[in-house]
C-alpha cells in the first residue's frame, strides 16, 4: 500500500519541513533552491564523495552548471555513466521543488549521447513533462558549452507522503 496520502506528523524526518518550505518559497528564477540534505550523494555539501550539485529555479524548471572530477572517473578523463545518472536524478529531486510533491524514483532512464568530460562545465535542465495520478514524468537533458546535448533522462517519479522518509528517518539523523 502506498503512503501518498500519510499524514502523520512530520517531526522525525529533521529535513522534511525544509523540503516543505522549500516548495513555498521557489516562486523567483534563479534562487539557488536547498540541498536535500548535508549527506545527500547528489547536492550534499558535507558529503565528501558527492556531487555538490547546485541547482535553481528556472520557469517550470530547474537548471544547475556542473562539472565532474577525478572522484567520478569512469574510462579515462569521462565521468562514469552511473555518476551521471546520479546527477541527473538528484537534478530530477530538485525540479520537485518546483513541482511541489514528496516523491522517489521509480524508473530513471538515461541515454548518453556524447562522453561526459571530466573537469568541463555543462548545463543542466530538468522539467516535469506530465503528471497522471501519483506519476510524474520528468525529463532532463546534459548539454555541453556548444549546446550540444550530450546526456537525457527520463523519470517515473512516484508521489509518496511524508511517512515514507519518516519511516526510514532514524539512518539520516544519526549521520546529521
Ligand atoms: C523534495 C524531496 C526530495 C527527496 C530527495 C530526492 C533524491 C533524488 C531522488 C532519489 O534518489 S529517490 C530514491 C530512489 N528511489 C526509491 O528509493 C524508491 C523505491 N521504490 C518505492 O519505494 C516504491 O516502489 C514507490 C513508493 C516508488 C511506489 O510504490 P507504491 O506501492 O506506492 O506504488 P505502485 O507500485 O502501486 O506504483 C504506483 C503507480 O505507478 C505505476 N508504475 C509503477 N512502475 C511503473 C513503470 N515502470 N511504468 C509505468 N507505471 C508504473 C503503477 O502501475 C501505479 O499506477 P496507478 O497509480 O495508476 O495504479
Amino acid at each position: 500500500m502506498h503512503d501518498a496520502q500519510d499524514t502523520r506528523p512530520t517531526s522525525s524526518n529533521p529535513y522534511m519541513s525544509d523540503w516543505l518550505s522549500s516548495m513555498q518559497t521557489t516562486a523567483h528564477d534563479s534562487a539557488l533552491l536547498p540541498p536535500h540534505h548535508g549527506d545527500c550523494l547528489g547536492c550534499g555539501p558535507a558529503n565528501q564523495h558527492g556531487h555538490h550539485l547546485r541547482a535553481r529555479r528556472h520557469g517550470d524548471g530547474v537548471v544547475a552548471a556542473h562539472v565532474f572530477d577525478g572522484r567520478h572517473v569512469g574510462a579515462p578523463g569521462i565521468a562514469h555513466g552511473g555518476a551521471v545518472a546520479t546527477v541527473l536524478d538528484d537534478l530530477f529531486g530538485f525540479a520537485l521543488y518546483v513541482v511541489g510533491e514528496l516523491a522517489v524514483t521509480r524508473k530513471l532512464e538515461v541515454e548518453y549521447l556524447a562522453p561526459v568530460l571530466l573537469q568541463t562545465e555543462y548545463t543542466l535542465h530538468a522539467e516535469m513533462l506530465s503528471r497522471n495520478g501519483r506519476k510524474l514524468r520528468l525529463r532532463a537533458r546534459v548539454e555541453d558549452q556548444n549546446g550540444q546535448v550530450v546526456a537525457t533522462a527520463d523519470a517515473l517519479f512516484i508521489v509518496v507522503g511524508p511517512a515514507h522518509f519518516t519511516s526510514r528517518a532514524p539512518v539520516i539523523q544519526a549521520r546529521r
